[in-house]
Parts: structure tokens; C-alpha cells; sequence
């Protein structure tokens, strides 16, 4: 397969993870940086080697076959639409916009341009979210009937993107959307995803005007789905899928910023067996799930279809709505 020749868009935090992701990609190579400030786009490509940089018209050039966003929430949606018209495909870090109603004009743009599109939920991809998937959706352990999930983390001072309300900030759409991405993603293995979503309580501190610490308790069908997540507290990154005859548990289950998650435990009456994966930089996976859909010209991946990207921006906009109270 040829090499995809990347742009990146948002030189900050995460883009320098998702270039070290790309050099342990099969298919990936950072061709291009842009950004709102030039100088800051060229003293990122020097930094990692990439040939072009300049503003967010980079995203045009010709040389340019797929274009990451790793900018702040609220630049996605135009950004995404931008690319999309050029004829490019895209990565967009999570979530894909604030609003429900906004991830459905991009995923439309999406549609209407028939370039792939993936939410860069990294730990959808790689060895051990596909064994999660096969564990799932073999259910040995019998009916899947819940998931309990976590991701919260505590931020020293309370300052920055994470609480600002004007850069949609707090504690759903930073870090919350993983959470609701494993339940999502356990609903449409175990044949729920089109069902109602009914939210029963939401808990909810806020901080600077933002979700600071929240939970949620709803089901999708008849998965019962119990999520927390904090930006000032540190929690376990732990989660749980409850079957019929015992639980697959997730030890960690986001893995860091550079190393998927590798391990899962099966444990049902009394006992306990682990099954692992290698660990891969998962953001150099998710690349490569792009340039697969470039090549057998998808414009969904499997690992994140639209439908769960739909349904995760619809549980997070319900959940930050009953959060602000
Ligand atoms: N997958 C993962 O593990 C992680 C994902 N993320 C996600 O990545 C995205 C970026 O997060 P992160 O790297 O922490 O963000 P940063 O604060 O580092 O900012 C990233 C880029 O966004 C632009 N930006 C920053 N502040 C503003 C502002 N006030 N107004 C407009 N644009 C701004 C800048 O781009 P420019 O130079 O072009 O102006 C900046 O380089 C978010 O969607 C976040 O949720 C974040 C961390 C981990
Ligand atoms: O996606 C993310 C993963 O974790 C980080 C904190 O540890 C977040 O800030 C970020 O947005």
C-alpha cells in the first residue's frame, strides 16, 4: 500500500503524540503541519521532520492525502467540513463537536463527500481492542446486561481548555466521551444500538461553569450503562461489562497517551482467567485504520462507524444538559 501523506492540523498536546504515532504506523507519514499561527506550524514541522507547514490551507495541497485535527473542540466541525470539501480524509480527535446536532453536519459532510471519516477514539484500535470486540461479541460469559465505566482525572490549577466553557470544556466531552464509547460500542456488538436511550439520574459538581465530576445512570435498550467522569478527580481507569454468568473486567481500560490498553480478565464463578494483546501506540493504529479505508475506499472504519460517533455525541449533549441542571 502507498504511504498516506498526512497533515496535521493544531500543533499542541496531542498532535505531538499522534506523530510519534505515526512513525510506528505501517502506512502513515507526517507530510504537513498547519495551524492558525504559521510560525507555530513551522516550528512544529522542523521539530518532527515534516516537509510543508503554514496556515489551515495546507489541508489542500495536493501532496496531502489525509488530514488529522488536533485542535480544540470547537474548531473541529469546520475544520472536518473544510477537509472533507477538499476531497481528503480525516482523523478528528474526540469528541467530533460539543453538540449532537453538529456531529450530524459533519458526519453529512462526510457522506456527501464519500472520503473516510473517523473520531480518533484510539482505544477503538489495535490488538487489544480487537480482542475486546471478539470477547464481547463470542459472550461466552452469556448476555451482556451492563456496563460500568470511568475516566476521571484531577487538574492542577482549574485553568485551561478543560475549564473553559467558551472551548467547551469539562469533564463529558474531554474525557467522558470514553466511557460512553465503550458502552456504545458494547450496544452495537450486542445488537442495542438503535434502541432508545433513557436516561434515569445525573449527578453533577461543577467548576468554573463547567461539568467538573458527573455520573450517569441510563440504559441503551436494556443495557444498563453507569458512567463517571471528573477533570478534578483522579479516578481508576477501570471498567466493567456485567454478563449473564460474570464479568469481563478492564483493568485500564484507556490505556495512556501512548500505549494501549494489553490486558482484560474473565472472571465467572470464582474464577478468574486474564487474556492479553501486545500493546501498540494507538494513535499510529488509528492512522492506519484511515489509510485501510483509503485503500479499499471506505469512508467508515469498522472499529468507528458513524452510527456510534452519532450515538456517542447524542448521550454526551443529553448527559451535559442534565448536568448543567
Ligand atoms: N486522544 C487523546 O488521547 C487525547 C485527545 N485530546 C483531544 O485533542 C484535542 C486537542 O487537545 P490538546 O492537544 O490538549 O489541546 P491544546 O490546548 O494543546 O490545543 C491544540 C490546538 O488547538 C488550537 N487552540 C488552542 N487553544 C485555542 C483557542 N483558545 N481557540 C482556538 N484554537 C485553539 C491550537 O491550534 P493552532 O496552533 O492551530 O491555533 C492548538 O495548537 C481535543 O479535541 C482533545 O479532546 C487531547 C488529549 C489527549
Ligand atoms: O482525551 C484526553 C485523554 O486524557 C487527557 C487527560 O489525561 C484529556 O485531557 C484528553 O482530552
Amino acid at each position: 500500500m502507498e504511504k498516506t501523506r498526512w497533515a496535521v492540523l493544531g500543533p499542541g498536546t496531542i498532535s505531538g503524540d499522534f506523530v510519534t504515532g505515526l512513525r510506528s504506523s505501517e502506512f502513515g507519514v507526517l507530510h504537513a503541519v498547519g495551524s492558525s499561527d504559521a510560525g507555530r506550524a513551522a516550528a512544529f514541522a522542523e521539530q518532527h521532520g515534516a516537509a510543508a507547514s503554514g496556515t489551515y490551507d495546507v489541508l489542500t495541497r495536493d501532496d496531502v492525502d489525509a488530514v488529522y485535527i488536533g485542535t480544540v473542540h470547537t474548531t473541529h466541525a469546520e475544520l472536518a467540513i473544510r477537509v472533507l470539501e477538499a476531497g481528503k480524509a480525516v482523523l478528528c480527535e474526540k469528541p467530533v463537536t460539543p453538540t449532537a446536532d453538529e456531529t450530524a453536519r459533519v458526519l453529512a459532510a462526510a457522506a456527501e463527500s464519500g472520503r473516510p471519516f473517523v473520531e480518533a477514539f484510539k482505544q477503538r484500535f489495535g490488538p487489544f481492542a480487537d480482542l475486546l470486540r471478539t470477547i464481547v461479541t463470542e459472550g461466552e460469559l452469556g448476555e451482556v446486561r451492563e456496563v460500568v465505566a470511568a475516566f476521571g482525572y484531577d487538574q492542577h490549577p482549574r485553568t485551561g481548555r478543560a475549564f473553559d466553557p467558551a472551548l467547551a470544556g469539562g469533564a463529558i466531552l474531554d474525557v467522558g466521551c470514553y466511557p460512553t464509547s465503550l458502552a456504545v460500542e458494547v450496544a452495537r456488538l450486542t445488537g442495542r444500538s438503535a434502541l432508545p436511550v433513557e436516561f434515569s439520574e445525573v449527578t453533577a459538581e461543577r467548576v468554573n461553569g463547567v461539568d467538573a465530576d458527573t455520573t450517569a445512570t441510563l440504559t441503551i435498550g436494556d443495557l444498563a450503562v453507569e458512567l463517571r467522569t471528573a477533570v478534578i478527580r483522579e479516578m481508576p481507569g477501570a471498567a466493567v461489562i456485567r454478563c449473564e454468568r460474570g464479568e469481563i473486567v478492564l483493568p485500564d481500560a484507556w490505556g495512556s497517551r501512548i500505549e494501549s490498553p494489553s490486558s482484560l480478565i474473565l472472571r465467572s464463578e470464582g474464577e478468574e482467567r486474564m487474556l492479553t494483546a501486545p500493546t501498540v501506540q494507538p494513535m499510529g493504529a488509528e492512522a492506519d485504520a484511515v489509510s485501510r479505508a483509503l485503500a479499499e475506499g471506505r469512508a467508515e472504519a469498522p472499529e468507528m462507524p458513524w452510527a456510534d460517533t452519532a450515538l456517542i455525541a447524542e448521550i454526551s449533549t443529553r448527559w451535559l444538559e442534565k448536568a448543567r441542571g
